[in-house]
């Protein structure tokens, strides 16, 4: 199988354009030399950002009617978006928002008719696109809305260790009430599923985090682990769910506890991910699971401050395309 992935990469004026053309002109794994690799973006940006790097870039026109062929060496295949403004690194400008959401809506709309096997993302720029006008909280919940799936689960993943979030992105204020039962429920069932199904772990054992500090201290310091996390697991217990917890976050993330587990659940974005990207920046992916197709991503953001300078860093795009040629081969979900 060639699989055919579609690869975003995300806002123009930060270090998306560079990754694709270090993706294109560097030597590539096999897995991903084996792939199909179709960036959906402004050609004349890529031809732009390959000429500041010296590099001659071929960009080969996507036919899906064509059959399946790997996307040869110093090449991308391209599915065209034209930008509205030209991108400079750095510079944000709100006018290529429409430009960014478009790519995002072609790689969803590919992956459902099944023209990609998987999606595979560059950094965007959530304020950026809000300034435009555009209600956007991140690629989870675009995707999740553009698919029709009510519930999603964001996990990254570094090594052994994988972190999934019960609630995204919010402010710390809204946490506590996004936090219920059924969305408890229905986050573990997801990441039960996907890691039993998808990752191909017979008995996935999962260690949920609570949300207080030491996990409420018997409802001391806050009671919604008593009220409402266990009661929660307690019902997915009894359906079956190996669940570990709800421990206090900072005993979770130990290294005898976190041996005794294939993943964590973190209530909220920076109680699980500072400790994923302390153990693996760089070489990280996140992961939506709960999509009717795949989508993996970098672990890391526009990195503005560096766009432009050709230092970024492509070791979390490498892994991400690798974890997505993975699970399309094995697809089975
Ligand atoms: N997958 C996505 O679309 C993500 C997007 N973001 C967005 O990115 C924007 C900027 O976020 P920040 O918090 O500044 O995080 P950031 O990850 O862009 O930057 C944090 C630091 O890491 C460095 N860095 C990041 N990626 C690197 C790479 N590949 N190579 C070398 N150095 C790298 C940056 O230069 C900076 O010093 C925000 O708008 C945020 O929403 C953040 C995380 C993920
Ligand atoms: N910190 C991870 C992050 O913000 C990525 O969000 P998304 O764009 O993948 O939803």
């Amino acid at each position: 199988m060639t699989p055919r992935i579609a690869f975003t990469p995300g806002e123009p004026a930060g270090i998306g354009p560079e990754l694709a053309v270090k993706l294109a002109c560097s030597e590539r794994a096999s897995d991903i030399a084996s792939a199909q690799i179709i960036a959906i973006a402004d050609p004349d940006l890529l031809q732009q950002e390959a000429t500041r790097q010296g590099k001659a870039l071929t960009l080969l026109p996507f036919d899906p009617t064509l059959p399946v062929q790997a996307t040869p060496a110093n090449s991308l295949h391209i599915l065209p978006v034209e930008l509205a403004q030209a991108a400079y690194p750095g510079q944000l400008n709100p006018t290529n928002a429409p430009y960014v959401l478009e790519t995002l809506r072609l790689a969803a709309e590919g992956c459902l008719q099944r023209t990609f096997d998987a999606v595979v993302t560059g950094p965007v720029h959530k304020g950026v696109i809000n300034e435009a006008g555009v209600p956007f909280s991140g690629h989870t919940e675009f995707f999740a809305e553009k698919a029709g799936v009510e519930k999603v689960v964001m996990m990254l993943a570094a090594d052994e260790l994988r972190v999934a979030l019960a609630t995204t992105h919010l402010p710390l204020k809204d946490v506590s009430d996004a936090i219920s039962g059924p969305s408890l429920q229905q986050v573990l069932t997801i990441l039960h599923r996907s890691l039993r199904d998808q990752f191909r772990i017979e008995h996935p054992r999962i260690g949920v985090c609570g949300l207080n500090p030491h996990a409420g201290e018997d409802g001391h310091l806050g009671r919604e682990e008593i009220d409402v996390i266990e009661p929660a697991l307690e019902t997915l217990r009894a359906l079956g769910l190996n669940l570990i917890g709800p421990l206090p976050a900072d005993t979770l993330f130990t290294p005898p506890q976190l041996a005794r587990c294939d993943a964590v659940l973190a209530m909220y974005h920076d109680q699980g991910l500072p400790v994923l990207k302390f153990k693996g920046f760089g070489r990280a992916i996140n992961i939506t699971l709960g999509l009717p197709f795949i989508r993996t991503s970098v672990d890391h953001g526009t990195a503005l401050n560096i766009a432009g300078n050709g230092i970024a860093d492509t070791g979390s795009l490498y892994a991400a395309l690798s974890q997505a040629i993975e699970l399309a081969k094995l697809r089975q979900f």
